[in-house]
């Protein structure tokens, strides 16, 4: 088995800046090539619009399929599989794909969806990031505009038209795996802290909440791009993410790899030698990215006895591992890992229990 595709699936409300994060995101790619599945439930292709004339070489057209028959979770047999295939099957297979889905669809049959077996064995769900509008969520609205989102309802006869909206919030948060609290500039300090600290109440545990600007996160934060690339896992050092940015002549800008202007970030890598157990100890990393607030861990594990390679990716609560390759002779039978988190992670302690 080869390694699988990651897929982020990214829900939120109409206007919590989903593709506002996902712009920014495409343009941080650090080269990757991500497809985009946007559920637009018949808004008329706007985001698509926005996302395909960007003109971006990064937002090539052919990757971004939409899906436009209302709600993603009743359409996952007759339109989502079939998108999802056709990816696949592509010559040039994404190296992640991005589904954009309106917060009123529940991920879970997407999620679900994942385990059909044409998928599962090629695609493996990365996380659900939610996105929520910081400054709507405060003024007690939990969206910007909710005559839009109401009017979005109605327009899909699948949904429930009843449902407050705080509690298809509600379960925004209890899908999630990481939480993007968008729309900071417009919060104080103060409030966007209370924000942070009711919403990890609310999730579940080892669920990381991150704040952004414009949906501002780096790769490795959103995508784990950047921080598992095979080649480089075993010689990395430990990158802090500097304030940088230019831009070229015609005024564009660029985020460069490493120079997100993220100082708040901070990764490092984890050696550790064969582990006996795989059960074992995907539930410690469980408990360690509980423990100590770790956004994302990625990267492999020898298994005693076992020729394949032990793949591991985790977020928040969320943590996935399968076997991808045999081992080559002579290749080094270690664990690496990479763990990715808001500065001030306790690194001695997460070494020490990632290797006991
Ligand atoms: N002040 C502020 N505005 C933001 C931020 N992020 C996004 N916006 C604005 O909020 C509006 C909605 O953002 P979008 O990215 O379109 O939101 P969305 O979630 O994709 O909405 P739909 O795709 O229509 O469901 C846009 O006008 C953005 O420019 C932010 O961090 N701060």
């Amino acid at each position: 088995m080869a390694a699988k595709i990651p897929a982020t699936v990214v829900t939120g409300f109409l206007g919590a800046g989903k593709t506002t994060l996902i712009r920014h995101m495409l343009d941080n790619a650090n080269g990757k090539r991500i497809a985009l599945i946007i559920n637009e439930f018949g808004d008329l292709g706007v985001d698509g619009d926005i996302l395909k004339g960007c003109g971006d070489e990064t937002c090539n057209d052919d990757d971004i399929m939409e899906l436009s028959n209302g709600c993603i979770c009743c359409t996952v047999a007759d339109e989502f599989i079939p998108t999802m295939q056709k990816l696949l099957e592509r010559e040039t297979p994404p190296d992640h794909i991005v589904i954009e889905t309106s917060g009123l669809a529940l991920p879970q049959p997407l999620v679900r969806a994942f385990n059909w077996p044409e998928i599962s064995t090629r695609v493996t769900v990365d996380s659900v990031v939610t996105v929520v509008d910081g400054k709507a969520v405060v003024d007690g609205q939990f969206a910007a505009n909710v005559a839009a989102v109401d009017a979005q309802r109605a327009q899909d006869d699948n949904l429930d038209h009843e449902t407050p909206l705080s509690e298809l919030f509600d379960d925004q948060i209890a899908c999630a795996d990481m939480i993007v609290v968008n729309k900071a500039d417009l919060l104080t300090d103060e409030e966007s802290a209370a924000l942070v600290t009711g919403l990890r109440k609310d999730s579940r545990d080892g669920v990381q909440v991150v704040k952004a600007v414009m949906g501002a996160l780096p790769a490795d934060v959103l995508l784990g791009q950047g921080m598992g690339a095979e080649d480089d896992l075993g010689s990395r050092h430990e990158v802090h993410h500097h304030h940088h940015h230019d831009d070229d002549e015609d005024g564009h800008h660029h985020d460069h790899e490493h120079e997100h202007g993220h100082d708040e970030f901070q990764n490092f890598v984890v050696n550790t030698g064969e582990i006996s157990d795989p059960a074992a100890f995907t539930a410690k990393i469980a408990d360690v990215i509980r423990t100590h607030n770790i956004l994302r861990l990625k990267g492999f594990a020898a298994v005693a006895g076992k020729p394949m390679r032990l793949t591991i990716q985790a977020v928040g609560p969320r943590v996935d591992s399968y076997f991808d390759r045999p081992f080559a002779a002579g290749e080094d039978r270690g664990t690496t890992l990479v763990v990715i988190g808001q500065a001030g992670l306790d690194q001695a302690a997460i070494t020490k229990a990632l290797s006991a």
